[in-house]
């Protein structure tokens, strides 16, 4: 069954196009990068997948069932969205914060069952936070923080992952980390979206990618199908090389620059 199916969405935001036309879907177990340049509608995607930017025109539905019939905290069961923007103003320890994660799960007055704080442990466990739960939040680093808010969703218990640049503030190591949990949490049978830059990355660990270019879909299918040099150079406006890593096996992608004499230029 598709966990996301969306059909011919549209969103306008102050009388500009910003996604048009937009058909996809993701499966269960299904790990979908999103990619494009800046600007293009990936976070703009995921708010609407995640139920926060109602489409203008098309259909949305989450697990069969169209998104708008859903109350937001029975959306918050299925779907665990991780934002761009992982500052944390308010004064709460890590683990309050991960704990928060639990929120939809619990009754309309109930506090943390024994349950949620095992929950909210063994996600602080996964995202290698659980070192910092008595912190207070606001005294991490930036990928500190990242990796606390992953933690959080991943307290959600959700069917459905949303990530919007989940490593942009991570190193490399922790990079493979977060990635590589998706991709197990994926083979348990989790869907996950993540908007990705790093083309590299995105093709070696996800099974599929969507390429946005001025809020439309230019390119949608396996990461070797999306990534030809045609189709970086329609979407980013790069001459990029790419080929197969010989130690991954993993597509790789070179950007060359906006002209095609990289070469000429190095050699002399
Ligand atoms: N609330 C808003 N009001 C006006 N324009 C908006 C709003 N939100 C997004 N946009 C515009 O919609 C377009 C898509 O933005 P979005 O943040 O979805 O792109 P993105 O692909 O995630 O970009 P980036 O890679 O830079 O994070 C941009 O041109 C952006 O300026």
């Amino acid at each position: 069954m598709n966990i996301v199916a969306a059909e011919k969405i549209s969103i306008w935001i102050d009388g500009c196009p910003i996604l048009r036309e937009l058909s996809f879907s993701a499966q269960a177990g299904e790990f979908i990068g999103l990619i494009g340049p800046n600007g293009s509608g990936k976070s703009t995607l995921l708010r609407m997948v995640a139920g926060l930017t109602p489409p203008s025109s098309g259909q949305l539905k989450i697990l069969g069932r169209p998104i708008a019939e859903y109350k937001s905290k029975q959306l918050a069961r299925i779907i665990g969205y991780v934002p761009q923007d992982t500052s944390i103003d308010f004064d709460f320890s890590v683990r309050e914060i991960v704990l928060m994660g639990r929120h939809p799960h619990l009754s309309r007055f109930g506090s943390e069952r024994q349950l949620d704080r095992i929950m909210a442990q063994k996600a602080m466990q996964q995202t290698t936070t659980l070192h910092l739960a008595d912190r207070m939040a606001t005294t991490l680093s930036g990928g500190q923080r990242q990796m606390v808010l992953i933690a959080k969703a991943l307290a959600q218990d959700p069917q459905l992952l949303l990530l919007d640049e989940p490593i942009s503030a991570l190193d490399i190591r922790y990079q493979l980390y977060v990635l590589e949990l998706m991709r197990k949490l994926t083979g348990k049978g989790i869907t996950a979206m993540a908007a990705l830059h790093d083309l590299n990355l995105a093709a070696r660990f996800c099974d599929r990618l969507v390429l946005l270019h001025q809020g439309e879909i230019l390119s949608m299918g396996k990461p070797d199908e999306v990534l030809t040099p045609d189709i970086i150079q329609k979407a980013y406006d790069v001459h990029a090389n790419v080929s197969i890593d010989p130690l991954l096996g993993a597509l790789t992608v070179t950007a060359l620059g906006e002209r095609n004499d990289f070469t000429h230029h190095n050699f002399h």
